[in-house]
């Protein structure tokens, strides 16, 4: 991807407007993922057309799945006859941490052989965190010391079921073991000490496959029976709470805002900010809540709202792993002390968010400390701006840069505003029609 310069203003007029959020990332590479691994015709409505997914729908292609959009903009994708064939070339995952740890396990049950890859911030990401509990399966990887891209899947090991306990609280090694788990003999089992998002389990019944997940203190138990195959579905994709984050804190921190944003997923593993952001004293009312494709949705009416510091639970990282940038710039705007604790994960995201939220808070003139697994971000005073911030090809960062500038007294600047697009690629557009001066720039 080129990169863009960006530059967000202070608004001096309130944010205003309903706006609908873009669909899941989560739902979307999984509805791609599961539609190629079924027998059949999936068809997804609602897909989120971000770089990351779009990065999943030709590596599925590449494994032998048929994807195409109609007119009306719903996708088709036809499930690879046989299973999954060996790829003519490298898999590109580009940007997804997602897209390749799940493609992955999903691969690595049908004895095929590829080789994965990914851009500069994916090809630095930890991949032994899937490589060895694939390894334990009997599965055999071509890969550099370190365990990072590109990795080769050799191909011919059948595989053995295991009963796993992730060393981190991670919805996609979860996910790698279950897809692997579907083609590997006997049971799969996972033990999660605390829950992450449950997206896989929710559409693997979807798509007919019989699994249980048994509550566990914090987390749960999940069990499922290998050789089972999945049938295609119709998916509805719920809208995204990580990207509704930033239409929300933009609101809370800009005066006299009241805005509404529609179909937001409340699935309660993804809805941590909303609980943190009411705790800070933001006004946030959901209503109209509705089931659609299996998720509860609803409408989340935002106002201004004087804030003030908390100290975040460390329990609830996973159900706002991706908000703490955001959670940080919405901080600088409340009275006092946010501690955010237990986010050791943030280190080996698309960059390290716990060193790059610190630059961009620090940069801008907040008072923002950090430590190996936690930052604290005394706020409440109007920070000064001015500053270029580093985005290190990091979409929440650059969103979460852009979204501070808006409150700031001098315009704050991106370097790239590229990736983006990974994520939330109308971003700029929802921001605009909100009345948000956020513009890319030479
Ligand atoms: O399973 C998923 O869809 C995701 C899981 C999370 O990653 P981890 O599993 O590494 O926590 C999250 O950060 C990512 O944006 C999406
Ligand atoms: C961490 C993220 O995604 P991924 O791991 O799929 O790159 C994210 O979207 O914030």
């Amino acid at each position: 991807m080129t990169s863009t310069a960006a530059v967000s203003q202070k608004s001096t007029t309130p944010l205003r407007g309903t706006v609908r959020a873009p669909g899941d990332k989560s739902v979307s590479h999984r509805a791609m993922i599961f539609g190629a691994m079924a027998t059949g015709t999936t068809t997804v409505a609602g897909l989120l057309e971000g770089a990351d997914i779009m990065s999943t729908a030709d590596a599925m292609r590449a494994f032998g799945a048929d994807i195409t959009k109609d007119k009306d903009g719903v996708w088709h994708v036809v499930g690879c006859k046989d299973g999954f064939q060996s790829p003519k070339h490298a898999v590109d995952c580009g940007n997804a941490g997602t897209g390749v740890r799940l493609i992955m396990g999903a691969a690595a049950g049908y004895k095929v052989s590829a080789t994965f890859t990914g851009d500069a911030s994916l090809t630095s990401r930890p991949m032994g965190r899937v490589l060895d509990p694939l390894r334990e399966m009997g599965a055999a990887f071509d890969v550099a010391p370190g365990d990072r891209l590109p990795v080769t899947l050799k191909a011919g090991a059948a595989l053995t079921a295991i009963d796993y306990t992730p060393p981190h609280a991670s919805a996609q090694v979860k996910s790698c073991i279950l897809l692997a788990g579907l083609n590997a003999a006997g049971t799969t089992a996972i033990t999660e000490p605390t829950l992450t998002r449950d997206h896989t389990e929710n559409m693997l019944k979807a798509f007919g496959v019989k699994l249980t997940a048994a509550k566990r203190g914090d987390g749960q138990v999940v069990r499922m029976d290998g050789g089972q195959t999945l049938k295609a579905t119709h998916v509805i994709v719920p809208g995204d709470p990580s990207s509704a984050a930033f239409l929300i804190v933009a609101a809370l921190i800009t005066p006299g805002s009241d805005i509404i944003i529609e179909n937001v997923m409340m699935n309660p593993t993804r809805t941590g900010l909303f609980e943190t952001l009411t705790e800070m004293g933001g006004y946030l009312r959901s209503d109209n809540f509705r089931t659609s494709g299996g998720e509860i949705i609803a409408d989340i009416h935002v106002k201004h709202s004087p804030l003030h510091g908390v100290t975040v639970p460390p329990h609830r990282a996973p159900a706002m792993i991706d908000e703490y940038p955001i959670l940080a710039v919405a901080a600088a705007f409340a009275k006092g002390r946010t501690v955010m604790d237990g986010i050791g994960e943030l280190r080996v995201k698309e960059s390290d968010r716990i060193a790059a939220t610190e630059a961009l808070l620090s940069s801008n003139g907040v008072n923002i400390t950090s430590h190996e697994s936690g930052m604290t971000v005394i706020g409440g005073d109007t920070p000064r701006g001015g500053a270029v911030v580093k985005t290190h090809h990091d979409h929440r960062i650059a969103m979460s840069a852009l979204i501070l500038g808006l409150g700031c007294d001098a315009p704050v600047r991106i370097d790239d505003a590229s990736m983006i697009a990974t994520s939330f690629p109308s971003f700029f557009d929802i921001m605009t029609r909100l009345g948000a001066v956020i513009e890319t720039s030479a």
